[in-house]
């Protein structure tokens, strides 16, 4: 067995490998406005919009072995095992025609992002970090009504933990790298786009010189 998913992980790899896609981070905390931010991206730019919490949230509806696991840990705020959602993510990525890619909501701790470097050999393009008050990302989740097990308020302040003390750790790791594009996304939906839209415009330019 450990051979056969070897070389199913070999072949993902190396379709992935072979495709060498444009990738970008989206990270911030619980209700910081990724998903919101990429949809935006997505009809401006031609981008894909691949959210690992979405992936997750399928693969539970999937009925799949993992899916019991993966409920419970959301139901937790906690951060399912690298391994599988990193093999969704290959997935979504080796099955899609585009070769840019939003990856949404990872890498959510250090092990995800080693994990995936090492695995796919991919670093991204850069990290969009959306910067937001606990206040405003708690008055925002609770206000989502998208039936989320995960937008109640003890589940929203176990999520601003683990972000705290796990994915943050994730965008200072970038920051002395100089990768990050921060921004402020405590304002209303559209002026926070207006700052990401100058994110990707400076970047076409930069690749256009
Ligand atoms: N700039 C904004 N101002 C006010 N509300 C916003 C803003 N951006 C997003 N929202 C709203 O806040 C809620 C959370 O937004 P979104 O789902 O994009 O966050 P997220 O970072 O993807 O959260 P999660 O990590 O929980 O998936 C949504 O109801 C969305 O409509
Ligand atoms: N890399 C990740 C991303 C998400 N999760 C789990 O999914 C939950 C929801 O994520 P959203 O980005 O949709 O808010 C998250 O709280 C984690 O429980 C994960 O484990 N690993
Ligand atoms: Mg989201």
């Amino acid at each position: 067995m450990g051979t056969v998913v070897d070389a199913a992980n070999k072949e993902a790899n190396g379709s992935i490998a072979e495709k060498k896609p444009t990738v970008i981070f989206v990270l911030g905390g619980p209700g910081s406005g990724k998903g919101t931010q990429c949809a935006n991206i997505v009809k401006h730019f031609g981008y894909t919009h691949l959210s690992a919490g979405d992936l997750l949230r399928a693969e539970i509806k999937s009925g799949s072995e993992n899916g019991t696991m993966i409920q419970n840990m959301i139901k937790e705020g906690k951060i399912v095992p690298s391994e599988v959602t990193i093999k969704l993510l290959q997935k979504a990525i080796q099955e899609n025609g585009n070769d840019k890619f939003l990856i949404d909501g990872f890498p959510r701790n250090e092990e995800n992002r080693a994990a995936f470097e090492e695995v796919t050999k991919i670093e991204p393009e850069f990290v969009l970090f959306f910067d937001c008050s606990e206040e405003e990302m708690e008055r925002r989740l609770l206000g989502r009504n998208q039936g989320r097990e995960d937008d109640n308020i003890e589940t929203i302040r176990k999520r601003f933990n683990v972000f705290l003390e796990s994915s943050l750790p994730v965008v200072q790791y970038y920051e002395s790298k100089g990768k990050v594009r921060k921004i402020d996304a405590a304002k209303p939906v559209e002026e926070v786009f207006e700052a990401v839209k100058a994110v990707f415009n400076a970047k076409d330019e930069k690749a256009a010189a």
